[in-house]
């Protein structure tokens, strides 16, 4: 049986990242960058397809873990029946991509076990591997890709796998350090784990330092914040929607998707909370990212792009793998990257106006990219998308894609007026003001006292929770009261979460089921806050929490009655969702003032 998906910890570097799992071992490791071929693929596959368990030998014993305070350093502590080791998982921000495992012994003694199963290009190739002359250790080789393996602890190659024994004493160490290079590179020099343990945990505590508490959830919106910086990608500003792919949306089932790359939407979003806990540093450079990834045509704009702002994400399938508990296919690129979602202008513009008023400064660039970005969705604004949700079934006239639009223009003349430029403020308000007037009558049902999901319909979407929270209409409007009591009635599932969409419908072009998706349950309890349901808000929002695993990480989707985490993981929508909302609570409830 597969590993549950929340029985997972990330530790990353902001470059990659790396899932490592109750049992000890990393089942998913892409280096050197967030979208590389995995090396160690398990998670999608079998141990077969790559793994680096480090686990007692003893298989009852009680696991317990943790990170270790402010940072995204993972202890894993195992309790057996003869003493007490904990196994330390980081990767060091030391410029390589390294995964440092430190197994320390806290009492008695353990005996440990470990396998390296290394297996380049998405878990299928076998590497050469042979031991390192002039220190401990192995060097894999496959083509371009090299893994060096440093440790006191020695392998034995078998079965195209190397294998130890160790024990671990009391107040003893034993350390493994793993660097991916280029095989036709300069060997990685060896690095010191213990140093780089301290120098990894300095990183984390100092960025997380300016953190304010929020409300109650201190800790709650503290882990949440360190997840989205793990999924910033430093050398270009980038943001990755999540670091896995395929982690499906339904257990079994096709809704299987490659999350590693820049959406515009996703990382707009991510900026959002970044800024609402005083985080600038990283909007400056997503801007920068953003200037570059979209340079050119805008008529050429793409929805996503790869951490440098590559344009070319071509989907295919690795039919090699089997899937994560049998969900095939396994993708990866996104052909999403051919769509049009309407809805990214806006929530670009919105951050951008966000960031200009914690100072973010207009360049005349960045202005004149503006300019022709917005005179665009002005030529494109009345055609039909894929929307939000990338449906791949028939482009329509999605609602929420057109409120987007409206926040893009509204934004951008603001922007424009508060540059002094009268002119260019009243086109954009022009623009703005035709949509609000077609939206409020094309995707409006009178009988349903509704908004509804694209012009036409009669169904409900959870993206029509964004209206108020975006401004669009204000949250005592009787349209705003009616779509949020009609999505309680037909989008809510047993269990109190939101489901995005019926996806019997057909609306996405693909065979219906998932699970709920969480981004949507986070934006209806910023309803109920806008509503001053303060206790239902309070309910939903508590209920959301307990959902988190025991590190405090999200996946995309939940499925409330195997109560089991679905998706890819963790994902930012997610993470973002949980910040936001504490961040709405803490203002609308307790007054507080945030930056
Ligand atoms: O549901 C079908 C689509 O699912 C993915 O899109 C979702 O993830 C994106 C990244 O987080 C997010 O921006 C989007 O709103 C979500 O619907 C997938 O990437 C698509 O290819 C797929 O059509």
């Amino acid at each position: 049986m597969a590993t549950p998906i929340e029985d997972y910890g990330l530790i990353g570097n902001c470059e990659t990242a790396a899932l490592v799992s109750k049992s000890g071992s990393i089942d998913w490791f892409c280096p050197p960058r967030f979208d590389s071929a995995a090396c160690f693929a398990a998670l999608l596959g079998t141990p077969e397809n790559g793994r680096f368990l480090i686990t007692p030998k003893d298989s009852s014993a009680r696991v317990t873990r943790r990170y270790r305070d402010g940072t995204l350093i993972l202890e894993t502590t195992f309790e057996t029946k003869d003493g007490i080791a904990t196994l330390i998982d980081f990767m060091p921000k030391s410029g390589g991509c390294d995964i440092v495992r430190l197994i320390v012994g806290e009492s008695g003694r353990v005996e440990f076990q470990t396998e390296l199963v290394i297996r380049f290009d998405y878990g299928v190739s076998i590497p050469w591997v042979r031991q390192l002359e002039d220190e401990p250790g192995l060097y894999a080789v496959a083509g371009p890709d090299g893994l060096i393996l440093r440790s006191p602890v020695a392998l034995q190659g078998q079965d195209m796998r190397s294998s130890g024994e160790f024990t671990v004493a009391a107040e003893e160490t034993v350390s493994f350090a793993l660097s991916y290079t280029r095989s036709y590179g300069r060997t990685p020099a060896p690095l010191n784990p213990k140093q780089a343990l301290a120098e990894t945990e300095a990183f984390w505590r100092k960025w997380l330092h300016p953190c304010p508490s929020v409300g109650d959830w201190e800790e709650e919106v503290k882990r949440s914040l360190l997840t989205l910086k793990a999924l910033n990608y430093e050398p270009t500003g980038g943001i990755v929607a999540a670091p896995t792919t395929s982690l499906p949306e339904r257990l079994g089932g096709q809704r299987n998707w490659d999350y590693r790359y820049c959406w515009l939407r996703d990382a707009a979003f991510t900026l959002g909370a970044l800024m609402n806990l005083g985080y600038y540093d990283e909007a400056k450079a997503w801007r920068d990212w953003l200037l570059r990834a979209v340079a050119g045509s805008p008529a050429q704009m793409q929805i996503l792009y790869d951490v440098t702002g590559a344009k070319q994400l071509p989907e295919r399938e690795l039919t090699w793998l089997s899937g994560y508990g049998g969900s095939r296919p396994v993708r990866i690129g996104n052909a999403a990257v051919d769509q049009r979602q309407l809805d990214v202008y806006g929530e670009v513009l919105h951050a951008i106006h966000e960031a200009r008023l914690g100072g973010l400064t207009t360049t005349r660039h960045s202005a004149a990219v503006g300019r022709v970005v917005l005179e665009h969705l002005e030529s494109i604004w009345r055609e039909p998308d894929e929307g939000i949700w990338e449906v791949r079934g028939e482009p329509q006239h999605f609602t929420h894609s057109k409120v987007m639009a409206w926040v893009a223009f509204d934004r951008a003349a603001e922007i424009a007026a508060s540059n002094g430029d009268a002119e260019i403020a009243g086109r954009w308000r022009r623009n703005a003001d035709e949509i609000r007037a077609e939206v409020c009558v094309r995707g409006y049902d009178e009988k349903l006292g509704s908004f509804v999901q694209f012009y036409g319909s009669r169904r409900l979407d959870a993206s029509l929770l964004q209206i108020p929270l975006v401004g669009f209409l204000p949250p005592d409007h009787p349209h705003v009261r009616g779509t949020l009591a009609a999505v309680e009635r037909v989008l809510l599932d047993g269990s109190g979460l939101v489901m995005r969409y019926e996806t019997e419908s057909g609306v996405d072009g693909l065979p219906p089921g998932e699970g709920a998706f969480l981004a949507c349950s986070f934006w209806l309890v910023e309803n109920y806050v806008q509503q001053g349901r303060f206790s239902e808000a309070s309910a939903l929002f508590q209920n959301l929490l307990s959902m988190r695993n025991d590190l405090g990480l999200l996946a995309e989707e939940y499925d409330p009655r195997a109560r089991r985490q679905l998706g890819n993981f963790p994902q930012a929508f997610s993470h973002i969702g949980l910040i936001n909302t504490a961040v709405r609570f803490a203002r609308a409830k307790h007054g507080q003032q945030l930056p």
